[in-house]
C-alpha cells in the first residue's frame, strides 16, 4: 500500500472536459516529480491531494484512509505542503513561521515547549536560516522566503511531502541543498511528490514521474521510462537535446 494513494481521481480543472483519471501510489521511500506545461494542473493535483480542493472524482487516501473523512488537525500530522510562492501578509518573524509547523500538534492555545522551539531550530539550521530567525517575512529575498516555507514543513515533520516548486527561487547551491534535504526525508520513510519545471533536477532526483499534459491526459511510472526525449518533446511542445552527465540525463532546448 502507497502512503498516498489516489483511486480513479480526475481533478477539478476550471473548462476542462475531463482528464485521464489517476490511480496512483506513492510509497514511503519514494521521490515523486510532477512535471507539465504551464496550466496543465500541477498545483492543482498537489492540493486536492492536499485535502485542499475537492477532487471532480474519485478519491485520494492517506495510509488507506479516505482523506474526505480525516480532520484537518489529523491530516495536518501526517501530511505538509510547500506551497508555490505563497505571500502571507502575516506580520511574523522567520523562527515565528517556521514555529507554525508545530501547530498541529499543539492544542489550540497551547504555547510551543522547548521541543517545538528545538525543532524549528533545527529546520532552521538545515535551510540556513538561523542568521535570519529574527527577521520579517516581509524582509526575505525570493529565495530566503522559499526556505522559510521548506523548513516550516520541515518542523511540521510529515510523512507526506508535497512541494509545489521547491526549487522556486533558489540559488544553484540552494537547489541542489533543497533537493538533497527532500531525498533525506524519503530515505527516512517519507513520501515526497513535488511539482518541477527543472527536467534535470527531475531526472537526478526523482525516482518516479507524473507527466501531465494540458489536455487532462497524463501517464506515470519509474522516471527512467518517463524522461525519454520524444515524451518531454510532446509534453512541452519543446524540441530537446539530451545528454548523459555523471549517468543521468541532461535535457536541453533546441532553438
Ligand atoms: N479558481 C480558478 N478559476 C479558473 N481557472 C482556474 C482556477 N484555478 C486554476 N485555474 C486554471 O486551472 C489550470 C491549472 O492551474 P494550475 O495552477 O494547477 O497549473 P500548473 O500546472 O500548476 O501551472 P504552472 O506551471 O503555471 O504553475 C490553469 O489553466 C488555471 O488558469
Amino acid at each position: 500500500m502507497g502512503a498516498l494513494e489516489t483511486r480513479q481521481l480526475v481533478i477539478d480543472i476550471p473548462g476542462r472536459a475531463g482528464g485521464r483519471p489517476l490511480d496512483l501510489r506513492v510509497g514511503t521511500g519514494e521521490r515523486w516529480g510532477v512535471l507539465g506545461p504551464n496550466g496543465a494542473g500541477k498545483t492543482t493535483l498537489l492540493h486536492t491531494l492536499a485535502g485542499l480542493r475537492a477532487p471532480r472524482s474519485g478519491e485520494v487516501r492517506l495510509d488507506g484512509d479516505p482523506l474526505s473523512r480525516l480532520r484537518r488537525r489529523a491530516l495536518a500530522r501526517r501530511l505538509g505542503l510547500v506551497f508555490q510562492d505563497r505571500h502571507d501578509d502575516f506580520p511574523a518573524t522567520v523562527r515565528e513561521t517556521a514555529l507554525i509547523g508545530r501547530h498541529p500538534f499543539l492544542s489550540p492555545w497551547q504555547q510551543e515547549g522547548p521541543e517545538d522551539l528545538a525543532r524549528a531550530e533545527a529546520a532552521l539550521a538545515r535551510l540556513d536560516l538561523t542568521h535570519l530567525a529574527e527577521r520579517g517575512l516581509a524582509t526575505l529575498s525570493g529565495g530566503e522566503r522559499q526556505r522559510v516555507s521548506l523548513a516550516t514543513v520541515l518542523t511540521q515533520a510529515p510523512r507526506v511531502w508535497l512541494a509545489d516548486e521547491p526549487t522556486n527561487h533558489l540559488d544553484l547551491h540552494h537547489q541542489v541543498a533543497v533537493m538533497g534535504l527532500l531525498a533525506e526525508q524519503a530515505n527516512r520513510g517519507c513520501a515526497v511528490m513535488m511539482c518541477l519545471h527543472d527536467l534535470n533536477l527531475a531526472a537526478r532526483w526523482c525516482d518516479h514521474v507524473l507527466l501531465l499534459y494540458p489536455d487532462g491526459e497524463a501517464c506515470w511510472g519509474a522516471a527512467d521510462a518517463m524522461l525519454v526525449p520524444a515524451a518531454l518533446e510532446r509534453l512541452y511542445g519543446q524540441p530537446l537535446t539530451t545528454a548523459m552527465v555523471d549517468g543521468a540525463p541532461v535535457f536541453v532546448p533546441r532553438t
